[in-house]
């Protein structure tokens, strides 16, 4: 039986794909095969012996050791794209949310008091506080444009809006899902002055930390919204919550809030919403649980964000699997090994990433344990594991 051991409540449909006659699930597992998880922090828990794999039920995965996971030789997968519709829309609900002053509009009713005449009166007295401006014509910067910035950038597109990009890695893939009418920036500064909204939806990645910060928030409009649906430190709270009180910026909004954020007029605080929906729940879940199940029973790697993709056919009923340093003649020294056992090799894939390589081989007959932990011995080598068919 394998062991699954989670970290944060994960949407049963997605658990549903591990089947109960070769998985045992549940939050308390001493000794995982593999971990599935949301936002909990694993950054301080020891990393059991006894794990191959997390499954990181969403994008974002700053809440992972991925360096050590890497030198253990553990593949880290994540679901790209499978919430980015869900985050999409609360961008979209950020726009109307700042434009129409909606959240200090509803406050404001709230707090009325009075019989309905005197109410109404109350209402209309103080709609004008609350006028806003519309999203046609009006210029919004995307940083990032991965999977969820493509979908907000070209959604701004067709409610009217000018759209500016900035991203130094996009994809060519990426560049083709993107509507020709969006204008591309060569910074984030370039396209400060110009923006009436900024979001971001990048990685939390030390490139990233600060970007819009005290010397470049200088450059935005008096009235600009800033919205930061992706993690928090990639706003510097601080720089725009001065610029909001000083009256040099308009509004921020955020999932990420503090007690910074929350003394501040003008923002508006969520509670990390991005992903949840049931949709989003349901697709993240879903789509690690096949890639984390694939690499336990095939040793196939789709979607890691640590390891290269490396998928082979079943060749026979004989997996070996190795994780090993991006070193030289690894590959030749497993096959040695594997020759000196009488192995016959039927299929063979190498593929590397950074310093990880791995490898996955085919062969005619079982693998003795003996040969296992020879090549386990290898300097170099993190995880050598055979899986039968
Ligand atoms: N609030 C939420 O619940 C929620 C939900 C999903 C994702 N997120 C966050 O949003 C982030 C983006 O998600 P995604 O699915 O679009 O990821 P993605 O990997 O599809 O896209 C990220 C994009 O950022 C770009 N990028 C990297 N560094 C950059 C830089 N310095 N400047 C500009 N662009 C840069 C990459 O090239 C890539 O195209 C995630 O990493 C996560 O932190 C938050
Ligand atoms: O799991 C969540 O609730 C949030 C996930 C989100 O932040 C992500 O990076 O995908």
């Amino acid at each position: 039986m394998y062991q699954i051991l989670t970290l944060n409540n994960i949407s049963a449909v997605g658990l549903e794909k591990f089947p109960t006659d070769l998985y045992q699930i549940s939050d308390d597992v001493a000794s995982p095969d593999a971990i599935i998880l949301r936002s909990f922090k694993m950054h301080d828990m020891p990393i059991p012996a006894s794990l191959k794999a997390v499954g990181r039920a969403g994008a974002g995965v700053n809440n992972i050791p991925l360096d050590a996971m890497s030198k253990a030789g553990i593949p880290v997968f994540n679901a790209p794209g499978a919430n980015a519709n869900a985050v999409k829309e609360l961008v979209i609900a950020s726009l109307f949310l700042s434009a129409r002053n909606i959240s200090e509009a509803i406050k404001y009713t709230e707090g009325l008091q009075g019989e309905d005449a005197e109410l109404g009166k109350l209402v209309e007295a103080g709609k004008k506080k609350y006028a806003g401006f519309e999203l046609p014509g009006r210029t919004i910067g995307v940083v990032g444009l991965g999977a969820i910035g493509r979908m907000v950038a070209n959604t701004c597109v067709n409610l009217g809006m000018n759209v500016v990009g900035f991203d130094p890695g996009l994809t060519v893939d990426g560049a083709w899902q993107l509507s020709a009418q969006i204008e591309r920036a060569n910074s984030v500064d370039e396209m400060l002055s110009k923006v009436d909204f900024l979001t971001v939806h990048v990685p939390l990645i030390d490139a990233t930390r600060d970007l819009i910060n005290a010397d470049n928030v200088q450059k935005m409009k008096p009235t600009a919204v800033v919205i930061n649906l992706a993690r928090g430190g990639i706003i510097n709270d601080a720089a725009v919550c001065d610029a909001i009180d000083a009256g040099k910026l308009g509004c921020y909004v955020t999932d990420f809030p503090n007690n910074r954020t929350k003394q501040t007029p003008k923002v508006i605080g969520l509670p990390h919403l991005g992903a949840s929906t049931g949709e989003a729940e349901d697709n993240c879940a879903v789509m690690v649980a096949n890639q984390v199940r694939d690499y336990l029973e095939t040793g196939n790697i789709t979607n890691s964000v640590n390891f290269p993709n490396v998928s082979m056919p079943r060749g026979t009923d004989h997996r070996l699997v190795v994780c090993n340093q991006n070193v030289p003649n690894m590959v030749g020294q497993i096959s040695t090994i594997l020759a000196d056992a009488n192995l016959n090799i039927n299929d063979m894939i190498n593929q590397s990433r950074g310093d990880v390589a791995y490898t996955i081989v085919d062969v005619d007959s079982a693998i003795p344990s003996d040969v296992i932990s020879t090549i386990k011995q290898l300097d170099g080598v993190m995880i050598a594991r055979t899986i039968q068919a």
